[in-house]
C-alpha cells in the first residue's frame, strides 16, 4: 500500500483481498466501505482498487475533478472485448473522438424519432405475451424480455431484429450469451495475470464470441453505408455515419474501430435492461397493490385501448417511481465500471495514487440507510415529490448509470426501452404468481444480483 492511501482491509501477499470477496462480491465491498468509510483501499490480486461509497467524495472527484479520472481501468477481459478501440474499454482522445460521435448520433436519433423501432419491440413482445394470456398457461418470462432487449438494441441501432417464436440461431443472441456467461461468473486472471495460461480456454471463447458480433457490426455498417439516404436515417448507424462523414477528423475514424464501439451496445445494452425487467416484473408480482397502483395510473394517463408512448412519462409519475425504485433496489450494474486515476488525487487527508483502480460503490450507495429510509424495501413512494405536482424526485446516492462524462452513453436509449415495456407490460396484463405465494427475491450474485427465474401467470385486462 503506498503511503496516504485511504485505509482498508489488510491484503495477503499475491491475493490481496481476493479471498474476503465470497459469493457476493459487491455485498463484501460494502461491509468493507461500512467500516472503513467512503473511501477504502482494496486489493483485487495485485490491483489496488479505491471503493468510493459517499455522496460528497463521489462528487468531489468523479463530477468536480472528472478529467483526473475519465479514463478506464481495463483489465485483461476489458482487452479482449475491445481491443482498446472500443467505448467501454478505451482511454484518451481515441474514446473521446468516438463518444462524441456517438452521443450525438442519440441525440439526434431523438429528432429522428428512432426510439419509435423500441416502441415496435415493444408491441411485438406484448403481442407475444398475450397469447400466453389466452392460453392461461403459466410463463416464464425470462427469455423473452431478454429478447426484447437484445431486439431493442439492435432494432433501434442497425435496424435489425429476431422473431420471438422462431429459434432462428442469430449469431448476436448465441455470442451474447457466451460473453455474459464469461463476464457474469467472474475471471480471475483480471486480477492475477500469472493466471492466464490456466484460462486460455475461456478467453479464447471470449475473445471468439466478441469477434462474432464485430463481424456482425462490420457487416451492417457496409450494408448501411452502400443504402443510407442522409434526408431519412433510419436508425443509430445511419446517424453515427452521417456524424462521421461530417468530422473534421473524418480520417480518424475506421470501420473497424467503429464495429468494436457498436459491439459495446449489445455488451452493455442486453443484460442491463433484461435484469431491470425482470427484477421489476419479480417485485410487482410481489406486491399487487403496486402493480394495481402502476395499471389505475396508465390507464387514467393513456386512456383504456391507447397504446402508452413516452409522451405519457410525464403522468405517470408512479411507474417511474417504480422503475427507478427497481433500479435502486437490485442495481444491473453494482459496481458501475471500473475508472482509472490517471494522475495523483488528492482527497482530503489521503491520495488515490496514479494506476490505481477507481470503483464507485453503486449498490453501496443504493443500499444505506444513511441515504435511504428502510433501503432493503421496494417503496416507490419515495420517488414522488411531496409537492403539490407529485412529480418525481432524483437522489445523489441513485447513480446506476455512473456519473460525469464518462457515463452510460445509452442511459436515455435504456430508460426509453424500460418505459415502452413496462408500460406496456402492467397496462395489458395483471401478473400474479403461479401458485398465489411471494416469488423468492434474494437473487444469484453474478456480474449483477441476478433473479433465479421464475414462472408468473398473466391476464388480460
Ligand atoms: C438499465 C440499463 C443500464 C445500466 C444500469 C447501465 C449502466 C452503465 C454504467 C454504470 C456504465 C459505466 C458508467 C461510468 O463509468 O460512469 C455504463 C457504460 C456504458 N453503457 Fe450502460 N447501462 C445500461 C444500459 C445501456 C444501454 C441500453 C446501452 C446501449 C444502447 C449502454 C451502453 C453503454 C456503453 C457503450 C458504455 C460505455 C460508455 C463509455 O465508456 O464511454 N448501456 N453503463
Amino acid at each position: 500500500r503506498t503511503s496516504g492511501m485511504p485505509p482498508g482491509p489488510f491484503p495477503m501477499p499475491i491475493i490481496g483481498n481476493l479471498h474476503q470477496l465470497g459469493k457476493s462480491p459487491y455485498k463484501s465491498l460494502k461491509a468493507f466501505s461500512d467500516k472503513y468509510g467512503g473511501l477504502t483501499t482494496i486489493f483485487l490480486g495485485s490491483v489496488p482498487t479505491v471503493l468510493i461509497s459517499d455522496t460528497n467524495l463521489l462528487r468531489e472527484i468523479m463530477i468536480k475533478n472528472n478529467d483526473q479520472i475519465i479514463d478506464r481501468y481495463i483489465s485483461d477481459s476489458g482487452l479482449i472485448i475491445g481491443q482498446e478501440r472500443n467505448l467501454l474499454f478505451s482511454k484518451g482522445s481515441f474514446w473521446n473522438k468516438y463518444r462524441k460521435v456517438f452521443s450525438q448520433g442519440m441525440n439526434n436519433a431523438r429528432k429522428y424519432n428512432i426510439s419509435s423501432r423500441i416502441d415496435q419491440q415493444a408491441i411485438n413482445l406484448n403481442t407475444y405475451f398475450g397469447t400466453y394470456a389466452s392460453s392461461g398457461q403459466p410463463i416464464n418470462p425470462h427469455d423473452y424480455i431478454r429478447r426484447y432487449s437484445l431486439n431493442g438494441v439492435i432494432d433501434y441501432s442497425f435496424s435489425d431484429s429476431v422473431e420471438y417464436d422462431s429459434d432462428s440461431h442469430h449469431i448476436v443472441i448465441k455470442a451474447a450469451e457466451i460473453m455474459e456467461e464469461i463476464l457474469a461468473t467472474g475471471n480471475p486472471h483480471d486480477y492475477l495475470p500469472f493466471l492466464k495460461p490456466f484460462y486460455a480456454k475461456k478467453r479464447g471463447m471470449l475473445g471468439y464470441a466478441v469477434s462474432q458480433v464485430w463481424d456482425y457490426c462490420l457487416d451492417a455498417i457496409t450494408v448501411h453505408r452502400k443504402t443510407l439516404n442522409e434526408e431519412k436515417p433510419r436508425d443509430l448507424l445511419d446517424l453515427i455515419l452521417m456524424e462521421i462523414d461530417k468530422s473534421d477528423e473524418k480520417e480518424f475514424f475506421d470501420d473497424d474501430s467503429l464495429a468494436k464501439c457498436l459491439t459495446d451496445l449489445i455488451v452493455a445494452g442486453h443484460e442491463t435492461v433484461a435484469i431491470t425487467l425482470g427484477w421489476m416484473l419479480l417485485f410487482l408480482v410481489n406486491l399487487p397493490d403496486v402493480q394495481e397502483k402502476v395499471y389505475q395510473e396508465l390507464v387514467n394517463a393513456v386512456g383504456k385501448g391507447n397504446l402508452p408512448t413516452l409522451a405519457h412519462r410525464k403522468d405517470t409519475s408512479y411507474l417511474n417511481a417504480c422503475i427507478q425504485e427497481t433500479m435502486r433496489i437490485r442495481t444491473a450494474a453494482p459496481l458501475a465500471l471500473p475508472r482509472i486515476a490517471n494522475t495523483d488525487i488528492k482527497v482530503g487527508n489521503y491520495v488515490i495514487p496514479k494506476g490505481t483502480q477507481v470503483m464507485m460503490s453503486v449498490f453501496g450507495l443504493a443500499s444505506d440507510n444513511k441515504y435511504w429510509d428502510e433501503p432493503e424495501k421496494f417503496k416507490p413512494e419515495r420517488w414522488i415529490s411531496s409537492g403539490a405536482e407529485g412529480g418525481n424526485v432524483s437522489s445523489e446516492a441513485f447513480i446506476p448509470f455512473g456519473v460525469g462524462p464518462r457515463m452510460c452513453v445509452g442511459m436515455g436509449v435504456a430508460k426509453d426501452e424500460l418505459y415502452y415495456c413496462a408500460s406496456q407490460m402492467f397496462m395489458n396484463f395483471k401478473w400474479t404468481s403461479v401458485d398465489g405465494k411471494q416469488i423468492d427475491d434474494e437473487g444469484v450474485a453474478r456480474i449483477a444480483l441476478e433473479y433465479k427465474q421464475y414462472q408468473v401467470k398473466l391476464e388480460r385486462r
